[in-house]
């Protein structure tokens, strides 16, 4: 049986995903306990609470929130599954890690390789041969460009899109409508067309 991690808004969207492969979900974890349901499926009590379910279950951590959902995922024991919607266009020579969701109108294109844990959200585009790495999340309708590298934990904006051949370092943070024109180091955020380090963030 599969089980979700985190009862969020970003949840509900991933909910959808997997109704969309007709898949069926036990419920739903959570560290607040106020919660009784979420949509139409169960809540099973907070995140150590997995421990005591069968050690074939499969989880998926849905936290919008990339540093979160990392914390998340090094707290649970067990396996992970991945899911794509089912309107999503994701080539067969692409590469997708475990943990990692994929929405609708998405599409990945050949010998991309996406890591685990990574969202790429609603409409988003990345194109032949990008390297994505852990916990990354590309937001609704941004585009990466062909031969683009995203270091781990970085989010990229609605909208932005990402010359071809660019590397974008590691927890860094690019801003809804952003057009990165060249590389961005590790924990910078960067706004604007062309894109422009405003400030780095805490490591
Ligand atoms: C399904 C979903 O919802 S997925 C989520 C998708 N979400 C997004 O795409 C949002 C991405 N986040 C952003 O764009 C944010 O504005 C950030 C992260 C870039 C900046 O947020 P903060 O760190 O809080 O910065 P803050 O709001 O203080 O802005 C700092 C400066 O950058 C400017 N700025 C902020 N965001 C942008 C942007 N996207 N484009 C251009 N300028 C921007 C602000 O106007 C401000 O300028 P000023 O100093 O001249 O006044």
């Amino acid at each position: 049986m599969k089980y979700l991690f985190g009862a969020s808004g970003h949840a509900k969207v991933v909910l959808d995903v997997i109704n969309s492969n007709n898949d069926t979900l036990g419920g739903i974890f959570d560290d607040d306990t106020n919660k009784n349901s979420f949509l139409d499926i169960p809540y099973l009590g907070q995140y150590e609470k997995h421990n005591e379910f069968s050690n074939d279950s499969k989880f998926l951590v849905s936290i919008g929130d990339n540093s979160l959902r990392k914390l998340v995922v090094q707290r649970i024991k067990q396996d992970f599954f991945k899911s794509c919607h089912n309107l999503s266009i994701v080539s067969k020579y692409s590469e997708i890690g475990l943990g990692t969701v994929v929405m609708a109108n998405a599409v990945i294109n050949a010998e991309a390789s996406i890591g685990n844990h990574c969202i790429i959200n609603t409409a988003a585009v990345v194109e032949h041969d990008c390297y994505i790495e852990d916990f990354v999340h590309i937001s609704p309708n941004a585009t990466i460009t062909g031969n683009v590298t995203i270091g781990e934990g970085s989010m990229i904006g609605a909208n932005t899109v990402v010359k071809q051949g660019t590397k974008i370092g590691k927890w860094s943070i690019i801003g809804a409508g952003a057009v990165i024109i060249e590389d961005v180091p590790d924990f910078a955020t960067v706004v604007g067309n062309p894109g422009k380090i405003i400030k780095y963030n805490e490591q």
